[in-house]
């Protein structure tokens, strides 16, 4: 009914002051976002109120005025900020020709991966400049450090795009972390800020936790670099889009949930599961046995989920895709931000795509039942869960760029 041409939906309540606003290429953007800064999906998907539906020619300077967007030279968008503008082909390129046409694989796996590699290399009393990009300017001091083994591939992927357009590494390891978790049906809407300055020297070594690490270390180096215990399981979300190449360095691509290219909450739900095997040979350093045939665990995910300190916060999630929606943006936002001047930036976040949302809750994998669950929350009950229905449940590899 209203495809190519521009109209605004707007709330009718004047306290929920947001639009929706579909340009005339067909585009819908949602100007200010008190739902999103709450982690849920879109404005039309949870505003329940009544609307108004303006066409866009006739308030179309009204709203530009109260909003103050620019138009954009490429003539297609609208920007809060004129120095947005520069991200819509970088956008374009990277969907395109980094993530493989808009997909949840491995190259978004490894960007948001790098996103924290980077970004976690800053201490108060060590140094390190946080998400300065300092992984991608100076490679052949950080890629050899041993937590960050295997990121040289996403750092050399990426770096021929960073060379191409005009932006930092900083902003642009963030920038495809936060575009390519877009990808991710479950994900949050994650925040983008532009501004970084260019790295002006490495990371120290061994600001970077790793999966042997025990989990006072672990709490102790995130806690150092700002994160409670709490935020540091939130951030965690992110291994459910994720695999691993090198714990097992014989079973590359071996995911750490049963749903490698959706952000939901199974890997907080197969975690709590009783391990069982190894996927493959065992007996590496920082590898735990897991429940599911094709799955790898962790020794730090595993620990998390059981200590005292942060398995309710784990178990809190287990069930809750909007809880761990809006902790992970939240936390996602904080770490983008380590080492930077918040206020020296500009918030682009609107440039960012709204994932797609899911439908289902969490199960148990087919071949489960709720007694595999190793219940370690001491206040509450995990949440009670269905098991999918058929075999045992085996985990395909997520298949290599
Ligand atoms: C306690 C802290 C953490 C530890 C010990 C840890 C450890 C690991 C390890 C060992 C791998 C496998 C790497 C490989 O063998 O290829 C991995 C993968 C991954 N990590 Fe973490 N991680 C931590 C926190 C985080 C955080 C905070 C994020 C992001 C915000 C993150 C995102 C990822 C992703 C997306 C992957 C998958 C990469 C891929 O599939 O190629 N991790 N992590
Ligand atoms: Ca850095
Ligand atoms: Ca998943
Ligand atoms: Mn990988």
């Amino acid at each position: 009914m209203f495809a190519n041409t521009p109209f605004y939906v707007r709330a009718q309540d004047p306290k929920q002051r947001f639009d929706i606003n579909q340009d005339d290429s067909g585009q819908s953007t949602e100007t200010s976002e008190p739902f999103a800064a709450l982690g849920l999906a879109t404005f039309s998907q949870r505003y329940k109120g009544p609307t108004s539906v303006v066409p866009g020619g006739a308030l179309q300077a009204a709203q530009a005025a109260l909003t103050k967007r620019v138009a954009c030279p490429d003539g297609v968008h609208t920007a809060t900020n004129a120095a947005c503008c520069a991200l819509f082909p970088i956008l374009d390129d990277i969907q395109e020709n980094l993530f493989d046409g808009g997909e949840c694989g491995e190259e978004v796996h490894e960007s948001l991966r790098l996103t924290f590699h980077d970004a976690i290399g800053f201490s108060p009393t060590k140094g390190g400049g946080g998400a300065d990009g300092s992984i991608v300017t100076f490679s052949d001091i950080e890629t050899v450090f041993h937590a960050n083994n295997g990121i040289d591939d996403i750092v050399e992927r990426q770096r021929p795009f960073i060379e191409k357009h005009n932006i930092s590494a900083g902003d642009f390891i963030q920038f495809a972390g936060a575009v390519g978790v877009s990808n991710c049906a479950g994900a949050p809407r994650l925040n983008f800020f532009v501004g970084r300055p260019t790295a002006k020297a490495p990371s120290p070594d061994l600001l970077v936790p790793e999966p042997f690490d025990t989990i006072t270390d672990i709490l102790a180096r995130m806690g150092d670099a700002g994160f409670s215990p709490a935020e540091v399981v939130a951030l965690l979300a992110s291994h459910s889009v994720a695999a691993a190449d090198h714990v097992d360095p014989s079973i590359p691509g071996t995911p750490f949930d049963s749903t490698p290219s959706i952000f939901d909450t199974q890997f907080f739900v197969e975690v709590q599961l009783r391990g069982t095997s190894f996927p493959g040979t065992g007996g590496n350093q920082g590898e735990v046995q897991s429940p599911l045939a094709g799955e790898i665990r962790i020794q730090s995910d595993h620990l998390l989920a059981r200590d005292s300190r942060t398995n309710c916060a784990w178990q809190s999630f287990a069930n809750n895709q909007a809880a761990m929606q809006s902790a992970f943006k939240a936390a996602m936002l904080k770490l983008s931000l380590l080492g930077q001047d918040k206020a020296k930036m500009i918030d682009c976040s609107e440039v960012i795509p709204a994932p797609a949302s899911l439908k289902a809750g969490a199960h148990l994998p087919a071949g489960k039942t709720q007694s595999d669950i190793e219940q370690a929350c001491a206040t509450s009950p995990f949440p009670v869960l269905t098991a999918e229905p058929g075999p045992a449940t085996s985990v395909a590899p997520v298949p290599p760029s």
